[in-house]
């Protein structure tokens, strides 16, 4: 049995543990396991995912992110968050900003009283890794005929960082629940459907690749806004709230194109777990 000293945090309804090894050696584990282990509701302490928290050579740390069946994610912008409070709690965030680099993006975190804005950087089309995605983008750049068995779908495909479907509608988002399994799986993206309400608020509904139907998620929240905001659908430079399943969240695109969410945390608590390598 190997114990592992965790910290489980919240923000917008979701739940991340992170294991902090910024200042002891990281022990050598099935991290895939661990994360399957750990974030379940009966063997674990349940979580949307598992964070690891490493030194890094090109920023303030490295975050390594587990999705709750042990995939790789390449960033999460909730879990960023989350991050940035851990690190003031334990007097690690003394600068107004601190950088975290995540598997595919640098992101840079900022502190204004209790509440973090994570720069999550520019959005690009999904196929084409190497053109920004700007104001002045024709849809065609980013719009994308899919199908399902019964179905062929538009769908603006963004990467801000990690891949995302987004899928306009005016009806129910219930009814979407099928499709959006089958075209997370299909295509291995985070899927959302997304209602404009106004030109700051909209609703989205997520379907995460590794982890099933979500109370908030901040990447596809950020693709969403990035696709709404290139479509002319809402403004840029001002805050946007995302109504998701389980809160809200607050997004911008701003002056330099890039995609900001801020919000609140809270720790939850933090303890020893112990790990059963062979289960
Ligand atoms: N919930 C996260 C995103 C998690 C990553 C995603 N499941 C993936 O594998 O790409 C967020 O808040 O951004």
């Amino acid at each position: 049995m190997q114990p592992i000293f965790f910290t489980k945090l919240t923000t917008a309804s979701t739940c991340y543990i992170i294991l902090n090894y910024l200042e002891h050696p990281v022990l050598p584990l099935d991290y895939t396991h661990l994360a399957q282990k750990m974030t379940h509701e009966e063997t674990g302490i349940s979580a949307d995912g598992l964070i690891i928290l490493l030194p890094s050579d090109q920023a303030d740390a490295k975050a390594i992110f587990y999705n709750k069946d042990g995939s790789l994610a390449n960033t999460c912008a909730n879990g960023l968050k989350l991050i940035g409070y851990h690190l003031a709690e334990i007097g690690r965030f003394t600068e107004p900003s601190i950088t975290i680099e995540t598997r595919t993006t640098l992101a840079t975190l900022s502190l204004d009283h209790s509440i973090i804005s994570v720069d999550l950087g520019i959005p690009y089309p999904l196929n084409n890794l190497s053109t920004p995605l700007t104001l002045n983008s024709p849809i065609s750049e980013f719009c994308e005929e899919i199908s399902t068995s019964s179905e062929n779908w538009e769908a603006d495909t963004i990467s801000i960082g990690n891949p995302h479907f987004i899928i306009y509608t005016d009806d129910d988002h219930e009814y979407f629940q099928d499709e959006m399994k089958y075209l997370s799986s299909q295509n291995d993206v985070n899927i959302g459907v997304l209602t404009i309400i106004h030109p700051s608020e909209v609703l989205l509904t997520t379907y995460e690749r590794g982890l099933g139907f979500t109370s908030s998620c901040g990447t596809n929240a950020a693709a969403a806004i990035a696709s709404a905001v290139a479509r002319r659908l809402v403004k840029p430079y001002d805050w946007v709230t995302v109504h998701c399943r389980g809160a809200d969240l607050q997004l911008k695109w701003d002056e330099n194109g890039h995609l900001i969410e801020k919000g609140s945390c809270t720790k939850v608590c933090c303890g020893t777990y112990f790990y059963q390598e062979q289960e």
